[in-house]
């Protein structure tokens, strides 16, 4: 590909195939993109048309995000905060988790780590030819059934823990760091969990742990530093599907994660990086369980024109094979009527993957009249 052909022409349709190929087909992402070409403008494959892009306007000034003091677990307060911001917002931070400063910055310098290998060395583990089953690498969100393509890669791992050396052939610059995270996050994320079920009047026990954090998954998520940032998406708008996400975001880059402020406005606040907190998100599934008592916030991307940005969020969500339903108890206690049918887990992910990120259009998807 020469350089010019993508530089000058916003609006050629072969300079569009040509981007694409080269970050999708060819394997190269957009940080190969940005590495290979000095880029002026936004190549066409990236503009977002306006009703999707985030203006300023749309930021809502005064709301700050939550942030949860969760030293102690076991003071009703830190439950009453989280199941609070689980019902109004869907996201809040935590601080004094436990995990130290050090060791978020070593799993953030590690992600920093495998993005700044050679091309050629973070494309073995590229989607569909990886080197491990357990780790790959890909761009945008879903580049064969997008139109506009996001501004981001990222390299996706799978905690099998049941699966022995399922970490074999994981990137050395980041392994140990990514088996460590996954090893401090989970029971962090198993106690969230516990308030959040008791408050529904449930548990976490045999019979749902499978379908609360029977699977964990992890992103390192970077976002490129971007020509023309307002024309463009990291990340587009979208709940997680799963039950519970906590993200390390970089300190310093501000502008960056927007959640959605309410439900049926287009208000968005920031959610600023703040030293040593981690975020929570409430997915989808714990909106299905809670029948609409929890809430799965919408969230969202912006990016950069000056600095890149790298993201860490751990995906706590049911197996595939989970039925996912309204929590009887749930129902039972007002005698209330399920909002969802039931899905089968597996099915609800196709859902998902099968299109762009379109805000909370998968969960609608299964809503009852
Ligand atoms: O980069 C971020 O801050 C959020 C990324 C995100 O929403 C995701 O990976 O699901
Ligand atoms: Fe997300």
């Amino acid at each position: 590909m020469s350089p010019t052909t993508v530089d000058v022409d916003r609006s050629a349709s072969s300079a569009d195939i040509e981007v694409r190929d080269y970050v999708v087909n060819q394997r190269n992402g957009v940080k190969g993109l940005v590495d290979f070409l000095t880029l002026t403008t936004l190549p066409p494959p990236y503009i977002q048309p306006p009703q999707e892009r985030f203006t300023s306007d749309k930021i809502l000034l005064g709301s700050p995000i939550p942030v949860i003091d969760v030293s102690d677990w076991n003071d009703p307060q830190v439950a009453r905060e989280i199941c609070h911001a689980a019902t109004k917002l869907g996201l809040f931070q935590i601080v004094n988790h436990g995990i130290a400063p050090e060791e978020l910055k070593g799993i953030i310098a590690a992600a920093r780590g495998f993005f700044e290998l050679p091309t050629e060395e973070r494309r073995r583990y590229w989607r569909g030819s990886s080197v491990s089953e357990t780790a790959w690498l890909t761009t945008s969100f879903n580049p064969y059934k997008e139109s506009v393509l996001e501004w981001r890669d990222f390299l996706k791992f799978e905690y099998v823990s049941q699966q022995h050396d399922f970490t074999a052939t994981w990137p050395l610059v980041c392994k140990v760091q990514v088996i460590d995270h996954f090893k401090r996050i989970k029971p962090i994320a198993e106690k969230i969990l516990k308030i959040l079920m008791n408050n529904l009047n449930s548990s976490i026990d045999e019979s749902n742990k499978k379908t609360l954090m029977g699977t964990m998954r992890m992103n390192f998520n970077y976002y490129p530093k971007c020509p023309e940032p307002s024309l463009a998406m990291g990340t587009g708008r979208h709940s997680d599907i799963n039950t519970l996400t906590l993200l390390l975001q970089e300190d310093g880059v501000l502008g960056s994660l927007y959640a959605r402020a309410t439900e049926d406005g287009d208000k968005w606040i920031h959610v600023p990086p703040t030293p040593g907190a981690i975020v929570v998100n409430i997915g989808d599934v714990l909106q299905i369980l809670s029948n609409d008592r929890y809430r799965s916030v919408e969230h969202c991307v912006v990016v950069n024109k000056c600095v890149s940005r790298v993201s860490i969020p751990v995906f706590c969500g049911p197996v595939n094979e989970s039925v996912i339903e309204p929590l009887p108890e749930v129902l039972l206690e007002n005698n209330e009527m399920a909002r969802y049918r039931k899905i089968v887990y597996s099915d609800y992910l196709k859902g998902f993957f099968e299109r762009p990120h379109d805000g909370k259009k998968t969960i609608e998807s299964i809503r009852l009249p």
